[in-house]
């Protein structure tokens, strides 16, 4: 039996000329949360429509537990849920409304959906919004009920699709746990993101897209590993960042660099020695394509 719940093997796609998936491998163990991290227009969306039969690829093979995305796309179909960006509720009805109608599309009668209402506005803590018009809900309120609703269904496989773009701080967070938990009970997870901080909160293994090609892969740490030591980063007196530069972290090499760049340091520019961030992680493999030749 796989252990894998997601296996991908040279897949590839273009819209006209344009390559968006240039040859991609990849696995997704099963039970776990497996971050697609990549800026705008790195093809994260079409790799999420191609895996949950959106879309067709040009070649390549993709599966889902085993079954594959063309020739079973039935089978794949039961297996899978998928969310996005933008939430699919409706607004005028209450929040238990939106459920119990997904409930009911789904089939359950009016009883199962009662409880199946019930159970979901616990998990994803909406037991007190319940009665309110979803128009009057926050963003991070509505994105939970979006996830609510899109598992009435119970499936093993989840894509979620940027799923925290656009909410607060204190919204992201809860829904950082809310996807911990759903890994918890036992859902392989499947997730695009912009954020660097988000991929290392939430992922077992991380992969960054960048023109189509997955650039790196691996865990957070193993990731800043290979982008260096430390970073120098140099800041204004309005504490802004102005410079980055990786180290290896020794005497000699930081005190290299800053003979480099002393004498173009404006007034007040203060030195700070840090552990590289996922920001420069991203930076590192996502702006430059020598290094991401020498880093992959
Ligand atoms: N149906 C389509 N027809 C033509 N071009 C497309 C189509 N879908 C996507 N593209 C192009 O493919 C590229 C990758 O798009 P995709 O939506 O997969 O990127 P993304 O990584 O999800 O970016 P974003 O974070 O902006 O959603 C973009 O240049 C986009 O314009």
């Amino acid at each position: 039996m796989t252990t894998n719940s997601i296996e991908v093997m040279g897949l590839r796609k273009s819209f006209g000329k344009q390559t968006v998936l240039d040859g991609i491998d990849l696995q997704v163990g099963k039970g776990t949360i497996f971050a697609l991290l990549g800026p705008n227009g790195a093809g994260k969306t079409t790799l999420i429509h191609i895996l949950s039969t959106l879309s067709e690829p040009d070649s390549g093979v993709a599966r889902i537990d085993g079954y594959d995305v063309i020739d079973d796309r039935k089978a794949v179909r039961g297996l899978i849920t998928l969310t996005g960006q933008f939430a699919a509720v409706d607004e005028v009805l209450t929040g238990l409304e939106n459920i119990i109608m997904m409930c009911r599309l789904a089939g359950l009668s009016a009883g199962e959906s009662r409880v199946r209402a019930a159970e979901l506005l616990k998990q994803f803590d909406l037991e007190a919004a319940a009665g309110k018009r979803v128009k009057s809900y926050s963003g991070g309120m509505r994105r939970r009920l979006d996830l609510a609703v899109s598992l009435v269904v119970s499936r093993p496989v989840l894509f979620l699709d940027e799923p925290t773009t656009g909410l607060d701080t204190v919204s992201r967070r809860s829904l950082w746990e809310t996807i911990l938990q759903l890994k918890q009970q036992g859902m392989t997870i499947l997730l695009t993101t912009q954020y660097l901080e988000e991929a290392d909160q939430l992922a077992d293994e991380i992969a960054v897209l960048n023109h189509g090609r997955i650039v790196a892969s691996g865990s957070a740490e193993s990731l800043k590993a290979r982008v260096g030591g430390e970073v120098i980063e140099l800041r204004n007196t309005l504490d802004e960042v102005i410079l980055s530069l990786p180290t290896s972290g020794t005497v000699q090499d930081v005190s290299r660099t800053l003979n480099e760049i002393a004498g173009s340091c404006p007034p007040g520019t203060r030195i700070y020695i840090r552990k590289p961030s996922m920001d420069d992680v991203f930076l590192a493999l996502t702006t430059t394509d020598n290094k991401e030749a020498s880093l992959v």
